[in-house]
């Protein structure tokens, strides 16, 4: 019998009317999706950003429904940097909320800061780290978050995928490196979109007016291929997008504010 294929989901847009709005929201999103998989697997994988993505997450710390013991953490993209360094996307989520939260140490999966010199060593070893947490449990041939929280810059690039970089075309590695990424530092790993695409949830949160005229390209126009416009989840995955008004501002399709 034929397979049948499904198109992936449209994104689901959540437009905010202010920022705590958002912050709540997301954090109860979070909970909840943490639990399915809890009672379904035993653990939660999750796959964070940087950037302005962990301020967000702020409506997690002191939740006392969060089960942070369940929780395995990995980088949805990293910079080649020392962990304490202030470009460090582990340093800026550590700030923001490991060091507020009682996470176990060995449940956020950092890049090794030995192979910083060798960036194709650097990668290797996370997908190693990557095939540890998944491979075997879940025995799939790209791993399967159950989410992952993204970001997107004013060009339009989520994870360390940047406009006409070769990296967009990546289909089998896990984990890549580049090493001239237009955004310093210019070094740096982030997962692929066969990862990205496997997921079961993807949430993007962009924002302020200075994510406007961007976001109005990726939603209304994804025709034009901007990285974030790639993020589509395989059936019966999901991608979402929590957005503020002033980041809402172009879009044609004004999504309705989310009722609280
Ligand atoms: O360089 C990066 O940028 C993106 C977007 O950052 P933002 O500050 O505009 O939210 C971020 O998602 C990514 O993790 C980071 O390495």
């Amino acid at each position: 019998m034929a397979a049948v294929h499904h198109a992936p989901n449209p994104p689901v847009i959540h437009n905010f009317a202010t920022t705590d709005a958002l912050v709540d929201t997301l954090a109860n999103f979070l909970i909840k999706t943490q639990k399915d998989a809890i009672d379904k697997k035993g653990r939660f994988t999750i796959a964070l950003s940087g950037g302005s993505l962990p301020k967000m997450l702020r409506g997690l710390i002191g939740n006392p429904a969060t089960k942070w013991d369940k929780w395995q953490v990995f980088y949805a993209d990293e910079r080649a940097v020392p962990l304490d360094h202030p470009d460090s996307n582990h340093n800026l989520c550590t700030q923001d909320l490991f060091s507020k939260v009682p996470i176990p140490k060995d449940h956020v999966h950092t890049i090794d800061v030995s192979l910083l010199d060798d960036l194709e060593e650097l990668s290797d070893a996370y997908e190693k780290e990557l095939i540890r947490e998944f491979a075997q449990k879940d025995a799939a041939r790209f791993p399967v978050f159950d989410l992952i929280l993204l970001g997107m810059g004013p060009d339009g690039h989520t994870c360390s995928l940047f406009p006409g970089h070769e990296l967009l075309a990546e289909e089998d590695r896990w984990v890549a490196y580049l090493e001239d990424s237009p955004k310093p530092p210019p070094k740096r790993i982030t997962l692929t979109y066969p990862v990205i695409n496997h997921a079961a949830k993807v949430i993007f949160v962009a924002t302020g007016e200075g994510k406007a005229e961007v976001l109005s390209k990726v939603l209304d126009r994804p025709e034009e291929g901007l990285p974030a416009s790639r993020v589509k989840p395989a059936f019966p995955g999901q991608v979402y997008w929590f957005i503020d008004a002033p980041a809402a501002a172009k879009l044609q399709q004004q999504p309705s504010p989310v009722n609280l």
